[in-house]
């Protein structure tokens, strides 16, 4: 079964998605191996490697070999970059930054990774990636006219504006460690002119109690990265979200 077609069944058939964040950049091949291992344990469904910086090559490479020796959950990648790819991967979060400033963010890193994706046979999943304050170091990165917190109507025309673009996804996010996520309004406001289209979010989701919030509110699937790199038992804490989310 191809990537997306198996996060939309586990959307429609569980609610929601947990999707776990392992940044090559963070920590040694194994120990980001150990953490999959922990949360596929825990019952996260899919491993998204990727992030804002330094996160290609063969680290990048490794990353993805030694996760797949340690769970059979598909790896995803969340490029930052065209240096993103890696044919290790099973599927690539195939995305444009819509709110960026900068055309490298919305089409030219894609030109530049789309033969390394076609070469290796990967499979593309296309996604509107869209930030909203405080956008943390991919806002900064990838020069985006952060959205709002308080203008969800934004986020929405951006949200349209991908859709009718043909992208399958859209992702709602306020930037790896934020202080909060998205708020509820904007998830639900997103959601409800999405229709079918599936609906990421992520950034500052530490707990179950916040990840079940942006599922009632409209989100087909959650994404954890910091709070897994402090946790001391990743299980546990995947164990806390995957339950609050999941039917
Ligand atoms: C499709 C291809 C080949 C490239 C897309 C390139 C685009 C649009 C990038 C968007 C801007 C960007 C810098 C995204 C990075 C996404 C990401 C992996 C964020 C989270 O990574 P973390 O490691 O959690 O955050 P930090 O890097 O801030 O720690
Ligand atoms: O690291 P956190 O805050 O979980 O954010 C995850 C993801 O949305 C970042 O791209
Ligand atoms: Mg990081």
């Amino acid at each position: 079964m191809q990537v997306e077609e198996y996060l939309d069944k586990i959307a429609e058939s569980e609610g929601t998605v947990h999707l776990t964040l392992i940044d090559p950049a963070s920590q040694t091949p194994d120990q980001a191996a150990e953490i999959a291992h922990a949360a596929a344990l825990g019952g996260t469904d899919a491993i998204m490697v990727g992030g804002s910086t330094g996160a290609g090559g063969v680290l990048l490479d490794q990353t993805l070999l030694k996760i797949k020796e340690k769970t059979d959950k598909p790896t995803i990648l969340f490029p930052g970059n065209a240096s993103g790819v890696s044919k290790h991967a099973d599927a690539i979060f195939f995305m444009s930054l819509l709110n960026s400033r900068d055309i490298n963010y919305i089409t030219t890193n894609q030109a530049m990774g789309a033969p390394v994706v076609y070469k290796s046979g990967i499979e593309p999943i296309s996604m509107a990636y869209i930030i909203v304050e405080p956008g943390g170091t991919v806002g900064w990165v990838g020069d985006a006219k952060l959205i709002p917190k308080r203008k969800p109507e934004l986020a929405v025309a951006y949200a349209l504006a991908g859709k009718y673009l043909g992208m399958h996804y859209t992702y709602l996010e306020a930037g790896s460690g934020a202080d909060s996520p998205v708020t509820p309004e904007m998830i639900g406001a997103v959601k409800h002119v999405l229709g079918n289209n599936k609906l990421i979010v992520g950034g500052g989701i530490r707990d179950g109690e916040t990840a079940k919030m942006c599922a009632l509110a409209g989100a087909d699937m959650i994404v954890t990265g910091t709070i897994l790199e402090e946790s001391s038992n990743v299980t546990a804490k995947i164990e806390e979200l995957v339950s609050a989310i999941k039917k």
